[in-house]
Parts: C-alpha cells; sequence; structure tokens
C-alpha cells in the first residue's frame, strides 16, 4: 500500500485526532487557525480547541482577492494566480502558527481547509435555469500538504453541491453534532460577512434541523466604511451609534425577493453590496443621507433580516448561541435583542467554543467526518444532503 494511503488509514482509526481548521470567510481580515482535539465521529463527536489565532492578511493580498471577489467581469489570469498564491500563503502562515505555539507539523494529524470563497452563485443568485448551483473557492490545498507535510483536506463544498445543495451553509453539519441539546431550541448564529444560523430542536431530531443564510451580517456595513471612511469596518459599531436609522431606506433594502423566498437559502456580497445599498437609496431618495446615518441603516437592516428569519422557524422560547465578527459590534446586537425580547442569547463561549473559532472548527468536524464518521440522516427537503466531504491532498 502507498505510504500515504496507511497513514490516511491509521488516522481515520486513531480514537483522537488533532486536526488544524482553517476558514477565510468573506470578510477578508484575515485566515482563522484553530487546533482542534477531536474525540470519535457523529452525535459521539467531542471537541475542543487547543489552539487559536487569527492572521491578518497584508493590505496587497487584500487588494489582489477584492479585485476579483464576487465579480462577474473578474480577471482570470488573477484567479489563477491567487488559487495557487493563496494556497503558498496558507500553508506558510500555518508554519508560522505551528512555529508560535511550540509545535512541529508531526503534532498534526491532519489539515482541513476551506480555502478563500471568490465567487458564490446559488440557481437563485444567477437566475439561469440551465446552469446548477454553482460556488467557488482558491487556495490549493496541494500547496499547503506539500509545504506543511500534512494530509490536507479541502475543497468541501463541492461535495455539497454535487449531492444537490448549494454548497452552504456547512455549519449545520458540525452545529448538529457539537452543540444540540435535548430539551434546548436552540439558534447557533453566526455574524460574519455574511449572516447564517442553524436551528437545533429540543427534542434533536434530525429531520427537524435546518441551516441557512439569513443576508448581510457585516457586509454591507464593512463595504460601505471602507468607500466612505477608509476603515476595514465599523470598531463597536462606533460610527452607526452616533447616526438615526431611515426607515423608507429600511424598508427599500428589506423589499427583495431573497427575504421572501423559503428556508434554506444561501447568498453572499454578490447580491449585497454597494450598488445594491446604492439603488436602494435611489429608490428612496435618500442619497443625501449623512454617513452615520446609512450606517444606523445598515445596522438595521441587518438585524431584522437576521431577527425575521429566526422568527420564521415559528419557536418562541430560543436560546441563541452567536459567533462571528458581528457579535462584537454592540450597536448590532443590542438592535437583535430589541428585535426579538423573548429570545436569551448568549455566545459559543458558553459551550466552550471560542466564537472567533467557530467556523474554523466546523472544517475541522467535517473533516473528521470523512475520516471517521457516516452521513447523517438530515431530512430530503432540508437542504442538508447525507454526505462526507473534502478532497485529499497528500505530502509527497
Ligand atoms: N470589535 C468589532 N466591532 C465591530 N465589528 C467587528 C468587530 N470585530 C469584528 N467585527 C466585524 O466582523 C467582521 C469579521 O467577521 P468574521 O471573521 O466572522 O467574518 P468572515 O468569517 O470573514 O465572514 P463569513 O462568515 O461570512 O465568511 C469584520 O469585518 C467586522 O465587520
Ligand atoms: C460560499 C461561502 O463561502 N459561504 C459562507 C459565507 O460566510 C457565511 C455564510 O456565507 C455561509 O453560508 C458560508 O460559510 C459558513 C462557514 C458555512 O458554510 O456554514
Amino acid at each position: 500500500m502507498n505510504k500515504n494511503w496507511k497513514q490516511t488509514f491509521d488516522i481515520a482509526e486513531k480514537p483522537q485526532r488533532k486536526i488544524l481548521g482553517l476558514m477565510s470567510g468573506t470578510s477578508l481580515d484575515g485566515l482563522d487557525i484553530a487546533l482542534c482535539v477531536l474525540e470519535g465521529s457523529g452525535r459521539k463527536t467531542r471537541a475542543r480547541v487547543s489552539h487559536f489565532k487569527t492572521v491578518p492578511y497584508t493590505a496587497e493580498w487584500r487588494a489582489a482577492v477584492k479585485a476579483i471577489f464576487s465579480k462577474r467581469d473578474a480577471d482570470l489570469q488573477q484567479v489563477c494566480l491567487l488559487n495557487e498564491q493563496t494556497g503558498i500563503l496558507h500553508a506558510e502562515m500555518i508554519l508560522s502558527a505551528l512555529k508560535e505555539w511550540g509545535l512541529q507539523p508531526e503534532d498534526v494529524d491532519l489539515i482541513a481547509s476551506h480555502g478563500q470563497t471568490i465567487f458564490h452563485a446559488p440557481r437563485s443568485l444567477h437566475g439561469m435555469p440551465a446552469y446548477p448551483n454553482a460556488t467557488l473557492q482558491i487556495g490549493d490545498g496541494d500547496h499547503i500538504a506539500m509545504r506543511t507535510g500534512i494530509i490536507t483536506l479541502s475543497d468541501f463544498r463541492q461535495k455539497h453541491l454535487a449531492a444537490g445543495g448549494e454548497g452552504a451553509p456547512l455549519a449545520v453539519y458540525g452545529d448538529y453534532l457539537v452543540f444540540s441539546k435535548a430539551g434546548e431550541n436552540r439558534i447557533m448564529l453566526n455574524i460574519g460577512g455574511i449572516a447564517n444560523f442553524t436551528f437545533l430542536p429540543a427534542d434533536e431530531e434530525a429531520s427537524r434541523v435546518f441551516s441557512t443564510d439569513v443576508g448581510p451580517g457585516n457586509t454591507l456595513m464593512d463595504q460601505y466604511m471602507q468607500q466612505q471612511f477608509g476603515r476595514h469596518y465599523d470598531e463597536d459599531g462606533k460610527v452607526a451609534g452616533k447616526g438615526m436609522a431611515n426607515e423608507q431606506l429600511l424598508a427599500a433594502l428589506l423589499d427583495h425577493s431573497f427575504f421572501g423566498a423559503g428556508l434554506p437559502k444561501t447568498t453572499g456580497p454578490e447580491l449585497f453590496n454597494l450598488a445594491y445599498l446604492e439603488a436602494a437609496q435611489l429608490k428612496t431618495g435618500t442619497t443625501g443621507l449623512s454617513p452615520e446615518d446609512v450606517m444606523a441603516t445598515l445596522s438595521h437592516f441587518s438585524a431584522r433580516s437576521i431577527a425575521d428569519a429566526i422568527k420564521a422557524t415559528g419557536e418562541n422560547e430560543l436560546k441563541i448561541f452567536m459567533s462571528g465578527g458581528g457579535m462584537h459590534n454592540n450597536v448590532l446586537t443590542s438592535r437583535l435583542q430589541a428585535e426579538l425580547p423573548g429570545a436569551s442569547f448568549f455566545t459559543t463561549a458558553d459551550l466552550g467554543i471560542d466564537p472567533d473559532a467557530k467556523e474554523a472548527l466546523l472544517f475541522a468536524i467535517l473533516a473528521n467526518e470523512t475520516m471517521a464518521g457516516e452521513p447523517q440522516p438530515f431530512s430530503a427537503g432540508s437542504g442538508i444532503p447525507p454526505v462526507c466531504m473534502g478532497k485529499v491532498s497528500f505530502p509527497f
């Protein structure tokens, strides 16, 4: 047997695996690296994050990715170059994180790499019935495996598409295995560039579980902050906090077929971008609003769209566990709490998982399932195909 397969087989049989989960999200802020310790698989999975850091991207890399990110007329050569360069960059970031933690590549069993989404095109967004749901992540896993010497699983979303899904959200697979609790209706709410949540019913019935994107988390606020203030994001919601939400603009922002469509659904900055905001401002004659008022309106927009989707679960007694960068924005979270007076709010830290590490942990869980688990029995119409995901890259 080839040595790579033997090693893979041995890792699959281990009672405990150390998996380095990597997530680079739509905010393009940095690479989240979480060293996760996983025991068991399926509903018997026990997961903890032993080391975590976000390695910030350089302004140059961010600018290069932004030039192609969610753009229909992107330069194909740049896409091709960045696919390789991002893989190399992620490998280097991993090696320096391991060094900082006093660890060697041999201390890690596997890498689980999400890569960088550069375009997300479910049918609901591209609108062409002859084409399938599609999504594209760059940062090739072979570079990561060869440079680190660690077996790498990557490109998780393609299997989900192949099985009829939209390629996202994948959070449901990890949330159900690790955070479901009998007797509690839980919402696992991640407020990243795009906001999404998983509903975990109190009866833990897999057929009732679902996961969905709900609209912009931070992406519109971030894009507007970058355009108006040259800052990556509105730290602690300070700018939005100084403004007043405009009801006409808010109503126009909420007036899109995406919000009326049934759950589950996915989206991205391909829809929620500055052109979307400008169209709503033109429609309502609000182009003269102060940047602070626009930010306050965008903050309400994110809160309202998240709250409306959560209300659509029809459950009253909900425990909401937040994660993602948006949970640090007090203006946004206060608004959300005002929109959902019946719910109680927590973060995944209350469940022992650093909220900033949660998505990186998800990919470690997905890799763990591919190595040692079996597909879960989600219901046929839930948009959650019963699949194991990820492609394998060997170090030699
Ligand atoms: N202190 C803070 N105050 C306000 N906003 C913050 C703060 N810290 C982080 N954020 C927001 O969180 C964003 C990053 O969130 P996160 O890393 O969860 O997104 P992501 O993983 O890139 O997105 P996605 O989950 O959609 O792929 C920042 O761009 C910013 O908008
Ligand atoms: C295509 C893509 O990268 N989607 C991301 C994005 O960021 C948040 C939201 O949109 C979610 O659908 C997904 O990521 C998480 C990790 C998921 O698949 O669950």
